[in-house]
């Protein structure tokens, strides 16, 4: 028989209950054990879900309440001292670590650990952090073990899933100020893994999936070389440990498949046939006579409905080589990266809400695709008959295709992606009309989305309030926050975007060829969700998206007015994209999109325009190589056709939320925008260099303080950041904003942090002005 399984499921919550009870708790308003208690229900409930859809094979210990990397750090014992000097409650001191600390009434502050992304995926983790010296202790009770248990108990026999020994050392990274290497901890990791295999097995784990998704990368030497010890080790107790299936996602493993060869402990191997279905040949041949192949053809990372007949070819393709016992049938990756269910979607237009599946949708689709193989496709004729209409009608609608989109696409030329002089002029025409100081001030463009902003909207959605009436009261937040940002008394200002539910779903909101949803919420970090607009045919603007506000808020401005957009390669990954025409041509459809926008905003006097592109990074394909080279080209040409259109009086501005330029610094720099402002605060200044190496001539702002927690930075600390970027980058250069956006922090520590940084920048200008 064939077993089907799932990787992990999203943990939210149906109605983001997790989310809910988590901020709940953060606010005083509910009690430890009720966010225990709700964490403990959601598990339940999701454990139920995957087994009424029939799915052999559900993980346990994907839960987590903030990030299950972060997991890791109580589990091995690997607290920095810096948290654990408080002797918090494991919960408070795991929260601690994810979001930071501040509780001056009681000693207490300490900011969080760095928190980065997952892959190419828009989900964030907490980077592991460790010390010199470092000690490990597993916990005395270890969630893997308790989770499973829990399960067990509501009868239901699960697959524990926990992070692998290289993959954790892989992605961690030595704390500030030391030097530990940590893929040299190998040897003092491995028996805690021992330890909790043992465990696993005692309270009766039958199967664990390990995953080991850096197998995807380009692996440095010695950490590709830590794969065959570890497992080894892992294999040293026999029986006496649950059988192990080590899980690969995001991207093909067969640079680094002689690491598994012949790996006596792994029982099988997990690969994304989504991805990278060529691999299917090279995996297989590399397997032992015993071992058995998790075949993962429902996509884990996007919402389309799976083509059943295209994933049962490629299961069957496996199985004729391995036979059915050999083969399993699983999501391409954990659910984590789609959002719950489509049940909850009651405004989606029919046709289109036929051609999705979410979460519990593709659970269903895996035990589907079993049953297909194990019993042959009679035993499921209705399903796959439904299956094959949905993806027909697909292939045959109108509204994936619109000539007039296509016809401007063909009609780009190469001149259309440059600026129409070199930066120095451009700077000169600039300097002359901005009349900014030394070390000019700015945020990076959202403010304080407060709890009556999303009232307000919600209101308006729902037809409670009239359009008139939201719109009288956006304007009145975005005087209210240039009223503040004059107080502040900063430099570049923003509008704030009061109107914004999202930098991407608003501009999903308002282009043709988007579809948008109403829970569909998918969890970014922490306790923060997206609702990603799905790209369903090709993009266009029909009409201005920000020029009211902007123009608005530049009336009631004694100064610069930045106007902000997202950009187009941030539109793409950010939102579900289609997965019928290669992403560059959807990347240029919106940079069609936003490049009429930034063009009506010059033209409605805007003359500061930051198109954000956080996402520009995250979209780098895994390895490097041709295919990095050939979406550099893509994505760049896309950010380039976007702005281009500007006079050279008018400053691009564009901003990354992260700090890891090193690989790719070129093509941040033949972006050409006039400022960068990018994360920095919680890495290493260093990484600044290689503006210097490479002789970045145009402005940068790295972030000078940490926007993700609601921890108030200090002048003196802001100063520190500021001293050490002057090492790297000259005065003239250097901006002085936060990390990124301020819209999930509260009013009273955004105007603390911003007096802090205002003050710290006027300090340097005092200073370099004599
Ligand atoms: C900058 N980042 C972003 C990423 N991805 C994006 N798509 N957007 C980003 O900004 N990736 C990297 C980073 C970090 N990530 C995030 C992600 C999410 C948030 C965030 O603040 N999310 C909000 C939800 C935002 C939103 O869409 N809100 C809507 C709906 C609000 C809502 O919940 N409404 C209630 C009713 C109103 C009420 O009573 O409160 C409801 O529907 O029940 C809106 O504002 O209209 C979050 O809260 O998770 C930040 C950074
Ligand atoms: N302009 C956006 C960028 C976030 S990456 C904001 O300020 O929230
Ligand atoms: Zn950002």
């Amino acid at each position: 028989m064939v077993q089907s399984s799932v990787l992990g499921f999203p943990r939210m919550g149906k109605l983001r209950d997790l989310k809910k009870a988590t901020e709940a708790y953060w606010g005083g308003k509910i009690s430890r054990d009720e966010l225990l208690a709700e964490g403990k229900r959601l598990r339940l409930e999701h454990w139920k879900i995957q087994q009424d859809a029939g799915v052999d094979v559900i993980p346990s210990n994907d839960f987590a309440f903030y990030d299950q990397v972060l997991d890791h750090h109580q589990l091995f014992g690997t607290i920095p001292e810096r948290y654990s000097k408080y002797n918090l409650h494991a919960l408070d001191e795991y929260f601690a670590m994810g979001r930071g600390l501040q509780k001056p009434e009681e000693g207490i502050d300490v900011p969080a650990l760095e928190m980065v992304k997952w892959f190419d995926s828009n989900y964030h983790y907490v980077k592991p952090t460790l010390q010199d010296n470092q000690q490990y202790k597993l916990a005395a009770e270890p969630k893997p073990v308790t989770e499973f248990l829990e399960a067990k108990a509501a009868g239901i026999v699960t697959r524990p899933v926990i992070l692998g020994p290289v993959s954790f050392l892989t992605l961690a990274k030595a704390d500030r100020g030391q030097s530990v290497e940590p893929i040299s901890q190998l040897d003092q990791l491995l028996p805690l893994y021992v330890e909790l295999l043992s465990k696993l097995k005692a309270a009766g784990v039958e199967d664990v999936q390990i995953d080991e998704p850096v197998l995807v990368f380009d692996l440095a030497e010695k950490n590709k070389a830590a794969f065959k010890p570890a497992y080894e080790k892992l294999g040293s107790l026999g029986a006496n440990a649950p059988r192990i299936t080590l899980a690969t996602y995001f991207g093909d493993i067969v640079h680094n498949i002689d690491v598994l060869a012949n790996l006596q402990s792994l029982h099988s191997i997990h690969i994304d046939l989504v991805r990278n279905p060529e691999q299917l040949d090279t995996v297989v041949a590399a397997l032992g006579p015993n071992q058995v192949l998790s075949a993962g053809v429902v996509d884990g990372r996007n919402i389309w409905k799976t083509n059943f007949k295209a994933a049962i070819e490629k299961v069957e393709n496996a199985i004729q080589k391995l036979g059915k016992e050999r083969v399993i049938v699983a999501t391409s990756s954990s659910l984590l990266h789609v959002p719950h269910t489509l049940a909850s979607e009651k405004t989606l237009d029919a046709e289109v809400r036929d051609w999705f599946s979410f979460a519990v949708e593709k659970a269903s689709e895996v035990a589907v695709i079993a049953k297909a193989v194990t019993e042959g496709p009679a035993a499921v004729r209705e399903q796959l008959e439904a299956n094959a209409k949905s993806v027909q009608a697909r292939a045959s609608s109108a509204r994936t295709n619109d000539p007039a989109v296509k016809a401007r696409q063909a009609a780009v030329t190469a001149d259309m992606h440059n600026r129409r002089s070199e930066f120095t002029q451009r700077l000169a025409e600039q300097t002359k009309t901005l009349k900014l100081p030394l070390f000019p001030t700015t945020t990076i463009g959202s403010f304080p989305q407060t709890k009556e902003i999303r009232i307000q909207r919600n209101k308006f959605t729902k037809g409670e309030i009239t359009p008139e009436e939201y719109e009288k009261f956006i304007e009145a937040e975005i005087r209210e926050v240039v009223k503040i940002q004059e107080e502040l008394d900063l430099d570049v200002f923003v509008h704030g975007e009061p109107e914004r539910n999202d930098m991407v779903q608003y501009f999903g909101e308002r282009l043709t060829g988007y579809v948008f949803t109403t829970h569909a919420w998918v969890q970014s970090y922490g306790s923060r969700c997206v609702r990603p607009p799905i790209i369903v045919g090709d993009v266009s603007r029909p009409a201005a998206m920000t020029v009211k506000e902007s123009k608005y808020a530049a009336s009631v401005s004694p100064k610069p007015m930045k106007g902000m957009l997202t950009g187009p390669i941030t539109c793409l990954r950010w939102s579900f994209p289609r997965d019928d025409v290669h992403q560059s041509v959807q990347a240029q459809q919106l940079a069609l999109a936003i490049r009429d926008e930034v063009v009506d905003l010059e033209a409605a006097g805007i003359q500061v325009i930051q198109v954000d592109e956080p996402a520009l990074r995250e979209g780098l394909p895994l390895r490097t190589g041709s295919e990095r080279v050939a979406y550099l080209k893509w994505a760049v040409d896309s950010f380039k056709l976007s702005t281009a259109g500007v006079t050279d009086g008018t400053q691009i501005h564009s901003h990354f939320c992260y700090s890891e330029f090193q690989d790719f610094f070129h093509a941040i720099a033949a972006l050409d925008a006039d400022v960068l402002s990018i994360e920095n605060s919680k890495s290493d200044a260093k990484l600044l260099r290689v503006f210097v190496d490479e002789k970045y001539p145009r402005h940068i702002g790295p972030g000078v303080y940490d926007i993700h927690s609601p921890r108030i930075p200090s002048e003196e600390e802001i100063k520190v950041r500021i001293e050490e970027m002057l090492q790297y980058l000259t005065p003239a250069q250097l901006n002085i904003n936060p990390d990124c956006g301020l819209k999930t922090r509260g009013w009273t520590e955004t105007k603390a942090a911003l007096t802090n940084m205002v003050n710290a920048a006027k300090f340097f200008r005092a200073k370099y002005a004599q």
